[in-house]
């Protein structure tokens, strides 16, 4: 900006007294000449004055029009890799392309590799964003102590038996594999349709080895954390390691390890390092300690088989819709509670809900007892779970879910 001229000295008059009366007029005329003579110049400074206001304004308003699209623009997410002096490489989230550029003071002191920032169009750092640690705490879910125990899971005991001999027998009896000189499973994986009781199953045996419970949805870690992903299996397995004994349960699994794709879009190949990630941190998992994996999916057929290699999910376990059987128990188990009439016939109730699962199941039983609430009583008639079947009927038309999950 340029400076502002300095201002003309102020005239003065000097009236010697001894002056003639000309003389007096001819000074006075002088002095007047003189103020005016400044006044023209006070009045050309005040017109560049205001001119300069007038640009400086407008240049304010194009600033705080830049500022407003700062603020409100959409900025992308990078996570920062490499700090220097006054420069900073950056990695932007879902096309993972590598930048350098220039750091602002105002940050160098404090910005560091790991930080995730926002950026604009150019790349500038727009601000720091919280830690990680937020996203790890929603992305993983810890439960301590599940409360589900093998009791309250039926109709595959089967399967249950398989879950505790790849898990349980291992967390309790490592010896046992020593001494038989194999190996104990690395991974099992719970395969089968939704809401048939793997993450039930993978809770109980948490509470019955009384291992904490450390739950990651593949869904979240494509969908809700681009670009963390690897990252984020990293810290499950971290995380594992610093609750021990602990059961790592990773929910739809499929998210994170479907068959490669023609694709090479970004965010495919975002997938696949997760996948990666995931697979290196069970291939480098022999002095493991007290750590189970246990992964479960509705889709199985789209799996990449690299995930079933020896050392990683290596031991399958299938679990199917109820029998007819099966449903018998599994309404048994969900009425436990309730106070139902001595008339309820869990066989004839089993009989009529073919493809039901565990799930569902249990939903209709809660309708049930919504159904004897409605009608002002306090023991649940087989009525009720025929009216509780009949609105999952009506609910239930194609493409549309039982409404009360
Ligand atoms: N075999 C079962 N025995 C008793 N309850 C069951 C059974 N299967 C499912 N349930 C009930 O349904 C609920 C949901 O089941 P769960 O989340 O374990 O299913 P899932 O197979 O993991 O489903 P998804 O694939 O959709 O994640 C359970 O909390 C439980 O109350």
């Amino acid at each position: 900006m340029s400076r502002s001229p300095s201002l003309p000295e102020r005239p003065t008059l000097d009236l010697d007294p001894e002056m003639s009366r000309e003389e007096r007029l001819a000074a006075l005329r002088e002095h007047f000449a003189d103020i005016m003579g400044v006044h023209d110049q006070l009045a050309t400074q005040l017109e560049d004055a205001r001119s300069q206001q007038d640009d400086l304004r407008g240049e304010v308003e194009q600033l705080q029009r830049e500022n407003e699209t700062l603020k409100t623009s959409s900025l992308y997410i990078a996570t920062v890799e490499e700090v220097n002096d006054d420069e900073v490489v950056l990695k932007q989230h879902g096309n993972n392309q590598e930048v350098l550029t220039n750091l602002s003071p105002r940050l160098s002191e404090t910005l560091e590799a790991g930080d995730r920032v926002a950026i604009n169009d150019s790349f500038t750092i727009q601000r720091v964003l919280d830690d990680e640690t937020d996203a790890r705490a929603q992305a993983m879910q810890v439960t301590e102590q599940p409360t589900a125990e093998y009791g309250d899971i039926g109709g595959i005991d089967e399967q249950v038996q398989e879950v505790r001999e790849a898990v349980e027998d291992p967390l309790t009896n490592p010896e046992q594999f020593v001494e038989v000189g194999i190996e104990p499973p690395t991974g099992v994986l719970l395969h089968g349709p939704p809401g048939t009781g793997k993450t039930m199953l993978a809770k109980a045996v948490a509470n019955e080895t009384d291992a904490t419970f450390i739950k990651m949805a593949g869904s979240e870690l494509v969908q809700k954390f681009i670009g963390e992903g690897a990252r984020l299996v990293r810290d499950l397995f971290e995380l594992a390691a610093e609750n021990e004994p602990a059961i790592i349960f990773i929910d739809e699994i499929d998210a994170i390890a479907s068959k490669r794709t023609e694709s090479k879009t970004s965010g495919d190949a975002e997938v696949q390092r997760t996948m990666m990630q995931l697979l290196s941190e069970m291939d480098g998992f022999e002095a493991r300690g007290d750590i189970s994996i246990i992964a479960a999916t509705n889709r199985f057929d789209m799996l990449d088989r690299a995930i079933l290699r020896p050392g990683r999910f290596d031991r399958l376990i299938e679990v199917p819709e109820p029998t007819v059987e099966g449903r018998e128990k599994i309404l048994a188990i969900h009425t436990r509670d309730m106070n139902l009439a001595d008339e309820v016939d869990f066989a004839d109730l089993a009989g009529k809900t073919e493809g039901f699962s565990g799930a569902e199941l249990e939903s209709l039983c809660t309708e049930a007892g919504m159904f004897a609430i409605r009608d002002e009583r306090t023991e649940v008639h087989t009525e009720d779970f025929e009216e509780a079947l009949e609105k999952i009927d009506r609910d239930d038309s194609p493409g549309t879910p039982i409404a009360f999950h």
